[in-house]
């Protein structure tokens, strides 16, 4: 199999960053430095620019304070290709571009970097609504035509619920024909895909030491067979309630570890290694299905306290082609370890950043991503 290879990463004016291009070879690199000094940003930074894609909302956040556009750029190798991936980032716009032609963001090698953080903990702990995103930014990734249904399906979930508060009860039934074209669909991609990110977790739980067995279901609201009932039978609530309350966007991923609800029963050690195990399993499906090993992020190795998980981290980082591994420590066997400290990262050893003077050369020339949006 393929690895996607990170050659180089440049930022601008991206949150605390430095103006900065940096080089990364196969293997581990390190990042190692004190809190704040920018090492989650520049994972951050490099999984847009891998991947077109951020959770962050507000994409003004990701400008430096001060700013008013941000950009990204990632030299890589994908399906043994070269190419140059550029995102710039302003108030509430985001443009891409794949070797200076403008793309959508699903045009992108959607399987190119998986990200492991801390707060994924959040994932078995926290609201059904996270375990979903989860999910469903997995899915989209795995294919275009889920991601371009369920951005349908949300949108129109959306029209139908202004029309319920609305209180124009006669208004949903438009609406209701595309949730019941749509909806079917979405249901019964996740069932499929989740058999199989369902065995993968489990391996990887198993790897992780759990002797408790982990399993992924989903806690369905309605089925493929009796949506368009269900939805005819909750009318009178859902003008109450002003929302839709039956059809995929309500269901919730259950993850059972031993056979009980994790999110109720697991302790916080046993979350954590769920939500490891979650990231492995996303890691394998991305590699199934797009024939290509990501490029790993993992954010802070050293807050796991658990020298097992340690471990495993520090492992599968250098199990896979290529990882970028951030810690307040360094990160053994790294064949590269760069320092951070207040957004500048400086390589120990051999030089793998480019000479200083290179730097503004590059991101001097207003980068066109960014030129063309005044134009
Ligand atoms: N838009 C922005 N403009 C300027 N600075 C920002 C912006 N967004 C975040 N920052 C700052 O970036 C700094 C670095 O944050 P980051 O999360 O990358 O640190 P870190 O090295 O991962 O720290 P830790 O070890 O605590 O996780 C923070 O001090 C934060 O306030």
């Amino acid at each position: 199999m393929q690895p996607v290879r990170l050659d180089s990463l440049s930022t601008l004016n991206y949150r605390n960053l430095a103006p900065c291009t940096l080089r990364f070879p196969a293997g581990v690199t390190g990042v190692y430095g004190e809190n704040g000094a920018g090492k989650t940003n520049l994972l951050e930074a490099a999984f847009l620019a891998l991947t077109g894609l951020t959770d962050v909302t507000r994409l003004e956040q990701l400008v430096q304070q001060g700013e008013k556009e941000a950009y990204v750029r990632a030299d890589l190798e994908s399906a043994g290709a070269l190419s140059i991936q550029e995102v710039g980032l302003g108030r509430g716009r985001r443009q891409l571009k794949v070797d200076g032609v403008r793309v959508r963001a699903g045009d992108l090698p959607r399987g190119s970097a998986v990200w492991i953080r801390p707060e994924d903990s959040e994932l078995v702990f926290g609201a059904p609504a996270g375990r979903r995103a989860y999910l469903d930014s997995l899915l989209s990734r795995v294919s275009a035509r889920y991601a371009q249904q369920l951005a349908r399906y949300e949108r129109t979930v959306s029209q139908r619920n202004a029309a319920l508060r609305g209180g124009e009860s006669w208004a949903t039934q438009v609406w209701d024909d595309a949730l019941v074209r749509l909806g079917p669909e979405i249901m019964l991609f996740r069932r499929r895909a989740l058999t199989r990110l369902s065995e993968l977790a489990a391996e990887a739980n198993a790897g992780l030491g759990s002797r408790k067995v982990l399993t992924l279901e989903l806690t369905e609201s309605t089925t493929p067979e009796t949506f368009a009932a269900d939805l005819a039978s909750r009318q009178a609530e859902e003008l109450a309630r002003g929302s839709t309350v039956t059809g995929p966007h309500r269901d919730d991923l259950l993850l059972t570890l031993g056979g009980f609800a994790a999110t109720e029963y697991a302790s916080r050690g046993e979350g954590r290694t769920i939500a490891l195990a979650l990231r492995r399993a996303e890691l394998e499906l991305l590699a199934e299905r797009f024939g290509e090993r990501p490029v790993l992020l993992v954010d802070d190795f050293s807050a796991e306290l658990d020298p097992g998980r340690r471990a495993f981290l520090l492992d599968l980082a250098a199990s896979v082609p290529q990882a970028i591994v951030t810690g307040t420590e360094r990160a053994p066997g790294a064949a590269q370890t760069l320092r951070a400290h207040a957004g500048r990262f400086t390589p120990e050893g051999d030089a793998w950043e480019l000479p200083d003077a290179e730097v503004p050369d590059e991101l001097e020339r207003r980068p066109e991503v960014l030129a063309e949006r005044d134009a």
